[in-house]
């Protein structure tokens, strides 16, 4: 028996801990090792108010990588479209493992699709880049603001107080709930958020250890370079993760093509760009979408910067 302990940082909602063991479970096997889960309740977790108020999204992901930090876990794993775009000193990102599906999927009753939901239908999304294509297509919806993690977000819609909700695919996906999805909106019609359904899996820097080896060997390039080439667009829009910016990148033989769009709240207005590169290149690709963007006039609709 193997003396080998891998020590995973994770939260203990559901998704978190889906995604923690099944990244744990590959890493663990690799090396040889058992896994031990270091469970951590963060701010997020505990305050449960709008999340504008408690700091957005980065009130999860910080509490996680103090844990890494302070050495009460060798890796932690982020859904990586929640973490802020700037790096952490002393954590790097030791694999960007293959990406689940990037889309968003509609969950509506009775099977509806997108364009059968009747006119004025309930769809619950705290999303402002959800609502503004929601209602770009649809501006008959009536867009509801809920919050809440995704068993508590598909129950609106069971229990009848919704007529749909709108969640990412990878995360329903990963809590075998792929039954409730109705609709995936695919990138014609919902671009998803930078990073969506791709997980970081982090380590200290600079330790050299069996479980960062194991970590990398997970890494997938073509994920990472599309992972890259989102984030470094939404890096210089200076947008957040709760923007009204979509960005799906995605390498197809010898390219690494990026779509984006920037969309005013209210589904009025957007901007588009389309580009294809060289996945060696992807920050490059995201950088350059980016300035076009500007260059259209999306900062206009970033709001306050
Ligand atoms: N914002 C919360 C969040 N962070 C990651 C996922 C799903 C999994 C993923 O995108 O990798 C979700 C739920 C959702 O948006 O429906």
């Amino acid at each position: 028996m193997s003396s080998r302990v891998l020590r995973v940082g994770t939260r203990g909602s559901a998704l978190a801990l889906a995604q923690s063991g099944m990244i744990a479970d590959r890493v663990a096997r690799l090396a040889g090792a058992t896994v031990e889960l270091v469970r951590i309740r963060t701010e997020g977790d505990v305050n449960t108010g709008p999340l504008a108020t408690i700091g957005g999204t980065g009130v999860f992901v910080t509490g996680v990588r103090e844990a890494l930090l302070d050495g009460r876990a060798d890796i932690v794993v982020h859904s990586y479209k929640d973490l802020p775009t700037a790096p952490t000193e002393g954590i790097t990102v030791a694999a960007v493992p293959e990406r689940e599906s990037p889309f968003d999927a509609l969950c509506a009753r009775d099977g509806l699709r997108l364009d059968d939901l009747p006119r004025g239908s309930t769809v619950g999304t705290g999303s402002p880049r959800r609502a503004a294509q929601l209602l770009a297509r649809r501006p008959d919806l009536a867009v509801v603001p809920i919050r809440g993690n995704v068993d508590t977000r598909l129950r609106q819609v069971s229990e009848g107080h919704l007529d749909a909700v709108v969640l990412a695919a990878a995360g329903l996906n990963r809590l075998g709930r792929a039954d409730a999805i109705t609709d995936v909106l695919d990138a014609d019609r919902m671009l998803p958020a930078p990073a969506q359904g791709a997980l970081a899996v982090e380590c200290r820097s600079g330790a050299d250890t069996w479980f960062t080896e194991a970590t990398r060997t997970l890494d997938d390039a073509p994920t990472r370079a599309a992972v890259v080439a989102e984030r470094v667009l939404l890096r210089d829009l200076e947008a957040g993760c709760s923007a009204p910016v979509g960005a799906f990148a995605q390498v197809q033989g010898d390219a690494l093509t990026l779509r984006a769009v920037v969309v005013a709240v209210d589904g009025s207005s957007e901007f588009r760009v389309h580009r294809a590169g060289s996945p060696a290149a992807a920050a490059d690709l995201g950088a350059r979408a980016a300035a076009d963007l500007i260059g259209q006039g999306a900062a206009g609709l970033l709001g306050a910067r």
